[in-house]
């Protein structure tokens, strides 16, 4: 295998800014072309139900059947999946969900009032989704690890159904996938995939329900059906191709950096790996142990490509510098692989998860350290959270008046009414003042 050269960068560099632009951004003519077909084919489910999810599945997934109940796995299938993985398969997915669960328990909103003095109550109702659909990816490799991160955090907010969707390609099931379903208590689970699954849970099917929200990480055309389904259905964020960035004092083994940045470029090829460090020699010596290491990984082709394509070594003159370029990034993965993390993640604002430390291997996050996996792609932790809980579940206001405070506040609003010209929502306060009654 031949070696790869990861682009340099150096932050002193007059054109330090367009190289980092250059490097975060997509080409636009992939972009272009992912939006026409990821278009189309919400298009067509839409318009055609089942018949356009049954023609996308032959297609993109290789699968073809008769109906798309065929492409339902029932409760008893879950089960069965559930009973015959490896016992070792079991017990580590079983720990794994005790542990995301401890932690999204924690997260559970509840809803609050309180009482003015003339007895006029206000508050917050918190209410769970009734139905949320879950994108569980698939295409280039299966994801128990998705379908605890997913499901466990809706269950914990009270939804009342969940609906899963995940891609089998070439009628490939994976069993894992199956048993995590079963324990993490999922309704209903479709093996699609795609921007047809995500149409089919947006608009419903005949086969299909459709869901009032739709969360979960993808491929590029997962993530863009997202975007283009939010208003008809609520999204929890863009989680498109896997990013990690690490800032690094230079004292790491540049092995350990070297596959920390591998374990993201092997979800995609359009993964992400940046590593940041103001220690040049150290920047020479991951791009060897880079080399050295590729022809042993399983997906090296995989992981060739997203490093050749996406990566970069960036030099600064210290951590500081270093948290400042990463504030631009907004990664959705930042590793603090320094001696101090506490004192570093001070400066950091932007990043979905932040693994503090040497020891904190961001593979740990993913599967079993016990905070969500799920987190904000291509900068947009500049605004979103990871998923959690909150997203299942929304809030409304709750407002009532006393007599007294009716009158008090009625006199406000009717003033303000007045104000902006609108007569009817005036008299409506009016009415209520004490001793007003035209
Ligand atoms: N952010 C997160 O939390 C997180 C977690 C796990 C995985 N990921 C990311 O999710 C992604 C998973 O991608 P994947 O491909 O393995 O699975 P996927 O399930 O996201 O995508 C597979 C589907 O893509 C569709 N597709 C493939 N080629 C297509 C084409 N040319 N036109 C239209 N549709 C096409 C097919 O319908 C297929 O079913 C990776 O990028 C990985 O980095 C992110
Ligand atoms: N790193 C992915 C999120 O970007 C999550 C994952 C699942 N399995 C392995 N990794
Ligand atoms: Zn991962």
């Amino acid at each position: 295998m031949t070696d790869i050269n990861i682009k340099r960068l150096n932050a002193s560099q007059s054109d330090f800014d367009s190289a980092l632009e250059k490097l975060l951004a997509w080409d636009d003519s992939v972009d272009h072309q992912v939006n026409e077909s990821v278009r189309h084919i919400l298009h067509q489910v839409k318009t055609r139900g089942d018949a356009a999810v049954l023609e996308f599945t032959e297609k993109f997934d290789r699968l073809k059947v008769g109906s798309v109940a065929e492409l339902e796995m029932g409760q008893d299938r879950l089960q069965k999946a559930l009973e015959t993985i490896p016992r070792d398969q079991r017990v580590t997915l079983e720990k794994a969900a005790e542990r995301v669960r401890d932690y999204h328990e924690r997260q559970n909103q509840t809803s609050w009032q309180y009482e003015d003095e003339d007895g006029t109550v206000l508050g917050q109702k918190v209410t769970p989704l009734d139905r949320a659909g879950l994108y569980v990816p698939g295409g280039k490799a299966a994801y128990p690890s998705s379908v605890l991160m997913n499901a466990i955090p809706a269950k914990v907010a009270g939804v009342g159904e969940v609906i899963m969707v995940v891609p089998t390609p070439d009628g490939v099931v994976n069993d894992m996938v199956l048993a995590a379903a079963a324990i993490a208590g999922v309704d209903r689970v479709f093996c699609v995939g795609g921007a047809q699954a995500v149409g089919a849970l947006a608009y419903g099917t005949e086969t299909i329900p459709a869901v009032d929200k739709i969360v979960g990480p993808g491929n590029i055309f997962v993530a863009t059906a997202k975007r283009e389904v939010f208003g008809t259905v609520g999204i929890d964020m863009i989680a498109g191709p896997s990013e990690i960035l690490v800032i690094c004092d230079g004292k790491t083994d540049p092995d350990w950096i070297a596959m920390d940045l591998f374990s993201q470029a092997e979800h995609d090829e359009q993964a992400q790996s940046i590593l940041i460090s103001p220690d040049a020699a150290f920047l020479d010596a991951v791009q060897a142990s880079i080399n050295k290491l590729l022809p042993t990984m399983e997906r090296a082709g995989i992981i060739a490509t997203s490093m050749a394509d996406r990566a970069a070594l960036i030099h600064v003159a210290d951590l500081s510098e270093a948290a400042q370029v990463s504030n631009r990034i907004a990664p959705e993965h930042l590793e603090l692989s320094v001696e101090d993390p506490e004192s570093l993640v001070e400066e950091i604002r932007h990043a979905g998860a932040i693994f503090m430390g040497r020891y904190t291997a961001e593979a740990l996050g993913d599967y079993c350290a016990g905070p969500n996996h799920v987190l904000p792609t291509s900068g947009t932790a500049r605004f979103s959270s990871p998923l959690g809980v909150y997203d299942f579940q929304k809030r409304s206001s709750i407002i009532g008046f006393s007599a007294a405070g009716a009158d008090r506040m009625g006199r406000v609003a009717s003033v303000l009414a007045r104000g902006e010209g609108l007569t009817a929502h005036a008299r409506s306060a009016e009415y209520r003042i004490k001793g007003r009654s035209d």
